[in-house]
């Protein structure tokens, strides 16, 4: 099959973790910014999560680097634009990116010039390419909570306009979602979507309380339902999707192998999966990669493609428009 050739949907990968090693060096010569090197090779490699990262802290650790060079409008916009145009010639549709806005601050920019030069690259890269997209906004988990509501604020000013969601990444505590409860209601009140990462790290419990206690639609991986039984069964009734994200699970020993993810089984009965990249370069992966290496270990057939592609066009915080426009593709491959 040819996996680039498919129509494609991501809707679940982080801008600073999609950074192309050669805009590193570019932005970090403009910026004055000091990096360890300046050869491809080794900035790739310092960007690259290895095969024996202990867990997901250990992962988080390469996002220094392109975070260093994501503290001006220029940057930010730029890496965006990079980042669609890298999408969009793999044959992805549409795709939805998300970003911390509490991580770009560190040369004072505003959290209005943070999200609106994000927008701003992906409008240039959807005027140039067959693309759509959207951005989701992701709070740290351990950051300080006092400036939440403000990046909820920016944000609802983009709402409609290249902002649709709000999300909590970064390490992940059992329990976590209890804290967060006033800021998802504040969020849904503004308007957005609601996308949490929950079940990454070995917490069931986390995927039914990101659903019942902040109202999330879609979940970020989600793979620790398995084994409660709670969290699956809510996850099945009200049909919230699970944003897959196999390498990067790999990666972060959320799972040991590909083999032993859940993904086809939950696929098999019936729970809304999606398939995703996480993080581009982090993760040294692409949505062709992630399509073909999940149809091949789990010899998925090409009408099981397409009912996933379905699933992510039905979950994604698309317009209407453009999720008739993205089954459209999915009846021409069919
Ligand atoms: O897979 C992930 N789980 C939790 N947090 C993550 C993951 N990938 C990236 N992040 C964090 C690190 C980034 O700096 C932040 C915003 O994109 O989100
Ligand atoms: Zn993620």
């Amino acid at each position: 099959m040819n996996y680039q050739a498919l129509p494609k949907i991501d809707l679940h990968c982080h801008l600073d973790g999609s950074v192309r090693p050669q805009t590193i060096i570019e932005l970090a010569n403009q910026q004055d910014v000091t990096i360890p090197s300046q050869d491809i090779n080794e900035i790739s490699e310092l960007m690259i999560a290895p095969e024996t990262c202990q867990n997901l802290e250990e992962y988080l650790m390469r996002f220094e680097l392109p975070l260093s060079v994501m503290q001006t409008e220029a940057g930010i916009e730029r890496i965006s634009f990079e980042l669609f145009e890298d999408a969009a010639k793999e044959n992805v549709k549409y795709f939805e990116v998300r970003f911390g806005p509490q991580l770009h601050q560190l040369q004072g920019l505003s959290f209005d010039q943070i999200i609106g030069s994000a927008v701003k690259g992906m409008k240039r890269a959807e005027a140039m390419y067959d693309i759509k997209g959207n951005y989701i906004l992701s709070i740290l988990r351990t950051m300080d909570k006092g400036n939440i509501n403000q990046v909820i604020d920016a944000g609802a000013a983009y709402l409609d306009h290249g902002v649709v969601a709000f999300d909590l990444a970064g390490a992940e505590l059992p329990g976590f979602c209890h804290e967060f409860i006033p800021y998802a209601k504040y969020a849904i009140e503004k308007g957005y979507r609601i996308t949490i990462h929950a079940g990454e790290q070995g917490v069931g419990q986390n995927v039914f309380d990101a659903v019942s206690l902040l109202g999330a639609e879609r979940v970020g991986h989600g793979i620790h339902i398995k084994g409660h039984q709670e969290a699956y069964d809510l996850v099945k009734e009200k049909s919230v999707a699970l944003e897959t994200c196999p390498s990067s699970n790999i990666q972060t020993k959320a799972v040991d192998a590909l083999s032993n993810h859940p993904i086809k089984d939950f696929y098999k009965n019936g729970v809304s999966i999606t398939i995703n990249t996480d993080n581009r370069t982090v993760s040294n992966t692409t949505m062709t990669d992630e399509v073909r290496k999940v149809m091949e270990e789990f010899n998925l057939t090409r009408e099981d493609y397409f009912a996933i592609y379905k699933v992510s066009v039905e979950q994604s915080f698309a317009s209407d428009a453009v999720k008739q426009a993205l089954l459209k593709f999915a009846d021409w491959y069919l």
